[in-house]
Protein backbone atom coordinates (compact mmCIF):
# COMPACT_ATOMS: atom_id res chain seq x y z
CA UNK A 1 0.00 0.00 0.00
CA UNK A 2 1.38 3.40 -0.71
CA UNK A 3 2.03 5.64 2.30
CA UNK A 4 0.66 8.78 2.41
CA UNK A 5 3.02 11.70 2.41
CA UNK A 6 2.92 13.37 5.84
CA UNK A 7 1.30 16.88 6.51
CA UNK A 8 4.59 19.44 7.65
CA UNK A 9 2.28 22.72 8.24
CA UNK A 10 -1.43 22.37 8.88
CA UNK A 11 -3.72 25.82 9.28
CA UNK A 12 -6.92 25.00 10.35
CA UNK A 13 -9.62 28.02 10.86
CA UNK A 14 -6.79 30.52 11.32
CA UNK A 15 -8.11 33.71 12.33
CA UNK A 16 -5.76 37.25 13.29
CA UNK A 17 -7.30 40.76 14.01
CA UNK A 18 -4.92 43.54 14.50
CA UNK A 19 -5.87 46.29 17.25
CA UNK A 20 -5.57 49.39 15.80
CA UNK A 21 -4.94 52.06 18.50
CA UNK A 22 -5.78 54.99 16.86
CA UNK A 23 -9.10 53.98 15.79
CA UNK A 24 -9.36 51.59 18.95
CA UNK A 25 -10.53 49.00 16.76
CA UNK A 26 -9.50 45.39 15.76
CA UNK A 27 -9.03 45.54 12.10
CA UNK A 28 -9.94 41.47 11.14
CA UNK A 29 -6.67 40.20 8.66
CA UNK A 30 -7.44 36.65 8.81
CA UNK A 31 -10.57 34.65 8.54
CA UNK A 32 -10.57 31.26 8.86
CA UNK A 33 -7.22 30.01 6.35
CA UNK A 34 -7.48 26.35 6.02
CA UNK A 35 -5.19 24.52 4.01
CA UNK A 36 -2.16 22.45 4.71
CA UNK A 37 1.90 21.43 3.06
CA UNK A 38 3.13 18.15 2.46
CA UNK A 39 6.49 17.53 3.54
CA UNK A 40 9.13 18.05 0.50
CA UNK A 41 6.69 20.56 -1.54
CA UNK A 42 7.10 24.16 -2.20
CA UNK A 43 3.82 26.27 -1.64
CA UNK A 44 3.36 29.49 -2.55
CA UNK A 45 0.70 32.29 -1.10
CA UNK A 46 -0.90 34.85 -3.46
CA UNK A 47 -3.48 37.47 -3.25
CA UNK A 48 -4.16 41.23 -3.54
CA UNK A 49 -1.50 43.77 -1.86
CA UNK A 50 -2.33 44.16 1.97
CA UNK A 51 -4.98 40.86 2.22
CA UNK A 52 -2.64 39.56 5.25
CA UNK A 53 0.25 37.40 3.48
CA UNK A 54 2.98 38.50 5.24
CA UNK A 55 0.67 38.39 8.72
CA UNK A 56 0.14 34.73 7.75
CA UNK A 57 3.74 33.65 7.86
CA UNK A 58 4.57 35.84 10.68
CA UNK A 59 1.82 33.49 12.48
CA UNK A 60 3.46 30.59 11.05
CA UNK A 61 6.72 31.73 12.56
CA UNK A 62 4.74 32.40 15.77
CA UNK A 63 5.76 36.34 15.59
CA UNK A 64 2.02 37.26 16.18
CA UNK A 65 -0.50 35.13 17.75
CA UNK A 66 -3.61 34.44 16.51
CA UNK A 67 -7.35 34.84 17.43
CA UNK A 68 -8.49 31.68 16.72
CA UNK A 69 -7.92 28.26 15.07
CA UNK A 70 -4.65 26.65 14.97
CA UNK A 71 -1.41 25.92 12.95
CA UNK A 72 0.51 22.94 13.72
CA UNK A 73 4.15 21.86 12.30
CA UNK A 74 4.50 18.52 12.47
CA UNK A 75 1.45 17.90 14.36
CA UNK A 76 2.29 20.25 17.21
CA UNK A 77 0.82 23.81 17.96
CA UNK A 78 2.48 26.38 16.93
CA UNK A 79 2.98 28.91 19.85
CA UNK A 80 6.08 31.28 19.66
CA UNK A 81 9.14 30.90 17.18
CA UNK A 82 11.91 28.32 16.91
CA UNK A 83 14.41 26.80 15.07
CA UNK A 84 11.82 24.10 13.52
CA UNK A 85 11.25 27.22 11.06
CA UNK A 86 13.38 29.55 9.06
CA UNK A 87 12.42 32.95 8.00
CA UNK A 88 13.69 34.60 4.92
CA UNK A 89 12.98 37.93 3.84
CA UNK A 90 13.34 40.34 0.66
CA UNK A 91 15.45 42.23 2.98
CA UNK A 92 18.90 40.17 3.91
CA UNK A 93 19.42 40.55 7.16
CA UNK A 94 23.15 39.81 7.58
CA UNK A 95 25.12 40.84 10.11
CA UNK A 96 27.91 43.39 8.25
CA UNK A 97 31.09 42.92 10.10
CA UNK A 98 30.81 39.30 9.60
CA UNK A 99 31.82 36.98 6.70
CA UNK A 100 29.93 34.50 4.86
CA UNK A 101 30.62 31.68 6.78
CA UNK A 102 29.97 33.25 9.92
CA UNK A 103 27.18 34.99 8.48
CA UNK A 104 25.92 30.89 8.07
CA UNK A 105 27.16 29.84 11.18
CA UNK A 106 25.40 32.25 13.53
CA UNK A 107 22.18 30.70 13.98
CA UNK A 108 24.07 27.44 15.00
CA UNK A 109 26.31 29.29 16.95
CA UNK A 110 23.68 30.98 19.00
CA UNK A 111 22.12 27.24 19.71
CA UNK A 112 25.17 26.23 21.72
CA UNK A 113 25.08 22.49 21.00
CA UNK A 114 27.45 22.38 18.46
CA UNK A 115 31.13 22.25 18.71
CA UNK A 116 33.41 25.19 17.03
CA UNK A 117 34.43 22.30 14.28
CA UNK A 118 31.15 20.97 13.76
CA UNK A 119 29.55 24.87 13.01
CA UNK A 120 32.32 25.66 11.13
CA UNK A 121 31.97 22.21 8.88
CA UNK A 122 28.22 22.41 8.59
CA UNK A 123 28.73 26.66 7.89
CA UNK A 124 30.87 25.88 4.86
CA UNK A 125 28.47 22.62 3.96
CA UNK A 126 25.56 25.06 3.30
CA UNK A 127 27.74 27.92 2.02
CA UNK A 128 28.62 25.27 -0.88
CA UNK A 129 25.24 24.11 -1.03
CA UNK A 130 24.32 27.50 -2.07
CA UNK A 131 26.82 27.82 -4.33
CA UNK A 132 28.91 30.42 -2.62
CA UNK A 133 31.87 28.00 -2.70
CA UNK A 134 34.99 30.32 -2.25
CA UNK A 135 33.34 33.19 -0.75
CA UNK A 136 33.36 31.86 2.79
CA UNK A 137 35.62 34.84 4.08
CA UNK A 138 34.32 37.49 2.36
CA UNK A 139 31.65 40.40 3.85
CA UNK A 140 28.19 40.89 2.74
CA UNK A 141 29.17 44.39 1.11
CA UNK A 142 31.25 42.47 -1.52
CA UNK A 143 28.28 40.45 -2.78
CA UNK A 144 25.73 41.32 -5.01
CA UNK A 145 21.73 40.92 -4.00
CA UNK A 146 21.79 38.14 -5.49
CA UNK A 147 24.79 36.27 -3.81
CA UNK A 148 23.75 38.11 -0.49
CA UNK A 149 20.01 36.09 -0.93
CA UNK A 150 21.89 32.95 -1.47
CA UNK A 151 24.10 33.76 2.27
CA UNK A 152 20.37 34.12 3.89
CA UNK A 153 19.10 31.29 2.92
CA UNK A 154 22.41 29.11 3.52
CA UNK A 155 21.87 30.84 7.53
CA UNK A 156 18.04 29.95 7.82
CA UNK A 157 19.06 26.10 5.96
CA UNK A 158 22.16 25.28 8.15
CA UNK A 159 19.90 25.24 11.43
CA UNK A 160 17.92 22.48 9.93
CA UNK A 161 14.62 23.76 10.43
CA UNK A 162 11.88 21.49 9.41
CA UNK A 163 10.04 24.45 7.40
CA UNK A 164 11.21 27.30 5.17
CA UNK A 165 9.16 30.48 5.23
CA UNK A 166 9.86 32.85 2.66
CA UNK A 167 8.47 36.18 2.29
CA UNK A 168 9.61 38.03 -1.33
CA UNK A 169 12.73 36.63 -1.04
CA UNK A 170 13.93 37.95 -3.96
CA UNK A 171 11.80 41.19 -4.84
CA UNK A 172 14.38 42.94 -4.39
CA UNK A 173 16.75 41.23 -7.21
CA UNK A 174 16.85 42.61 -10.78
CA UNK A 175 14.46 40.13 -13.83
CA UNK A 176 17.69 37.86 -14.68
CA UNK A 177 18.89 37.17 -11.11
CA UNK A 178 15.51 36.73 -9.67
CA UNK A 179 15.09 34.38 -12.58
CA UNK A 180 18.06 32.30 -11.90
CA UNK A 181 17.53 32.39 -8.37
CA UNK A 182 14.23 30.84 -8.82
CA UNK A 183 15.92 27.48 -10.52
CA UNK A 184 18.48 27.91 -7.36
CA UNK A 185 15.71 27.68 -4.54
CA UNK A 186 14.20 24.67 -5.97
CA UNK A 187 17.52 22.93 -6.43
CA UNK A 188 19.01 24.02 -2.60
CA UNK A 189 15.28 22.72 -1.28
CA UNK A 190 15.47 19.39 -3.16
CA UNK A 191 19.12 18.58 -2.31
CA UNK A 192 18.52 19.90 1.43
CA UNK A 193 15.17 17.92 1.21
CA UNK A 194 12.77 20.77 3.04
CA UNK A 195 9.55 21.91 2.90
CA UNK A 196 8.73 25.79 2.12
CA UNK A 197 6.19 28.42 2.17
CA UNK A 198 6.51 30.73 -0.13
CA UNK A 199 4.82 34.54 -0.31
CA UNK A 200 5.67 36.80 -3.74
CA UNK A 201 3.58 39.44 -5.75
CA UNK A 202 4.59 37.50 -8.67
CA UNK A 203 1.92 35.18 -10.26
CA UNK A 204 4.63 33.25 -12.73
CA UNK A 205 7.12 33.29 -9.96
CA UNK A 206 4.72 31.26 -7.48
CA UNK A 207 3.61 29.02 -10.09
CA UNK A 208 6.87 28.28 -11.64
CA UNK A 209 8.56 27.66 -8.16
CA UNK A 210 5.68 25.63 -6.50
CA UNK A 211 3.31 21.92 -5.79
CA UNK A 212 0.38 24.09 -5.19
CA UNK A 213 -0.54 28.14 -4.83
CA UNK A 214 -2.99 29.21 -2.72
CA UNK A 215 -5.12 32.33 -3.25
CA UNK A 216 -6.09 34.47 -0.61
CA UNK A 217 -8.87 36.86 -0.75
CA UNK A 218 -9.23 40.13 -0.50
CA UNK A 219 -8.47 41.29 3.47
CA UNK A 220 -9.70 39.59 5.67
CA UNK A 221 -8.32 36.71 4.01
CA UNK A 222 -9.88 33.60 3.57
CA UNK A 223 -8.55 31.02 0.60
CA UNK A 224 -10.41 31.56 -2.58
CA UNK A 225 -8.82 29.19 -4.11
CA UNK A 226 -6.08 26.37 -3.82
CA UNK A 227 -4.82 25.81 -7.67
CA UNK A 228 -2.90 22.75 -8.08
CA UNK A 229 0.47 23.12 -10.55
CA UNK A 230 0.01 20.21 -13.11
CA UNK A 231 3.16 21.17 -14.36
CA UNK A 232 6.07 18.57 -15.21
CA UNK A 233 8.14 18.51 -12.32
CA UNK A 234 11.02 19.19 -13.75
CA UNK A 235 11.09 23.00 -14.21
CA UNK A 236 12.62 24.37 -16.86
CA UNK A 237 12.80 28.21 -18.40
CA UNK A 238 10.98 27.15 -21.47
CA UNK A 239 7.75 26.00 -19.27
CA UNK A 240 7.15 29.67 -18.57
CA UNK A 241 6.25 29.59 -22.08
CA UNK A 242 3.84 26.68 -22.52
CA UNK A 243 -0.07 26.95 -23.21
CA UNK A 244 -0.53 25.48 -19.85
CA UNK A 245 1.71 27.60 -17.81
CA UNK A 246 -0.18 30.58 -19.62
CA UNK A 247 -3.87 29.29 -18.49
CA UNK A 248 -2.47 28.63 -15.03
CA UNK A 249 -0.97 32.37 -15.03
CA UNK A 250 -4.32 33.67 -16.27
CA UNK A 251 -6.65 31.73 -14.16
CA UNK A 252 -4.64 33.37 -11.02
CA UNK A 253 -4.49 36.42 -12.45
CA UNK A 254 -8.58 36.57 -12.80
CA UNK A 255 -8.65 35.51 -9.10
CA UNK A 256 -6.58 38.46 -7.80
CA UNK A 257 -8.15 40.95 -9.84
CA UNK A 258 -11.64 39.70 -8.38
CA UNK A 259 -10.48 40.62 -4.91
CA UNK A 260 -8.23 43.37 -5.65
CA UNK A 261 -11.35 44.58 -7.36
CA UNK A 262 -13.40 44.26 -3.76
CA UNK A 263 -10.62 45.86 -2.12
CA UNK A 264 -11.20 49.44 -4.10
CA UNK A 265 -7.87 48.84 -5.48
CA UNK A 266 -8.64 48.04 -9.13
CA UNK A 267 -11.47 48.48 -11.76
CA UNK A 268 -12.57 45.47 -13.67
CA UNK A 269 -14.09 46.32 -16.98
N1 LIG B 1 1.70 45.32 13.10
C1 LIG B 1 0.54 45.67 12.56
N2 LIG B 1 -0.38 46.36 13.27
C2 LIG B 1 -1.56 46.72 12.74
N3 LIG B 1 -1.94 46.42 11.46
C3 LIG B 1 -1.06 45.73 10.72
C4 LIG B 1 0.23 45.34 11.21
N4 LIG B 1 0.87 44.67 10.20
C5 LIG B 1 0.05 44.66 9.15
N5 LIG B 1 -1.11 45.30 9.45
C6 LIG B 1 -2.28 45.44 8.56
O1 LIG B 1 -2.70 44.12 8.25
C7 LIG B 1 -3.10 44.01 6.90
C8 LIG B 1 -2.33 42.89 6.22
O2 LIG B 1 -0.96 43.26 6.11
P1 LIG B 1 0.13 42.26 5.47
O3 LIG B 1 1.42 42.96 5.48
O4 LIG B 1 0.03 40.95 6.15
O5 LIG B 1 -0.42 42.10 3.98
P2 LIG B 1 0.30 41.50 2.68
O6 LIG B 1 -0.72 40.70 1.99
O7 LIG B 1 1.55 40.82 3.07
O8 LIG B 1 0.61 42.85 1.92
P3 LIG B 1 1.57 43.12 0.65
O9 LIG B 1 1.09 42.22 -0.45
O10 LIG B 1 1.28 44.56 0.32
O11 LIG B 1 2.97 42.85 1.08
C9 LIG B 1 -2.87 45.39 6.27
O12 LIG B 1 -4.11 46.06 6.26
C10 LIG B 1 -1.93 46.08 7.23
O13 LIG B 1 -2.17 47.47 7.25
Amino acid sequence: MLQATPVKLKADSVKLNYYNDRTKRDLSVLDGIDFSVNEGELVSIVGPSGCGKSTFLAAVDGLVSIDGGRILIDEREVTKPGPDRGLVFQQDSLFPWRTVQRNVAYGLEIQKILSKQEIAARARKFVELVGLAGFEDSYPSELSGGMRQRVNIARALAVDPELLLLDEPFAALDAQTREFMQFELLRILDRAQKTGLFITHQIDEAIFLSNRVIVFSARPAKVKEIVEIDLPKERTLDLKHTPRFMEIFRHIWRLIEEESARMGLLRVH
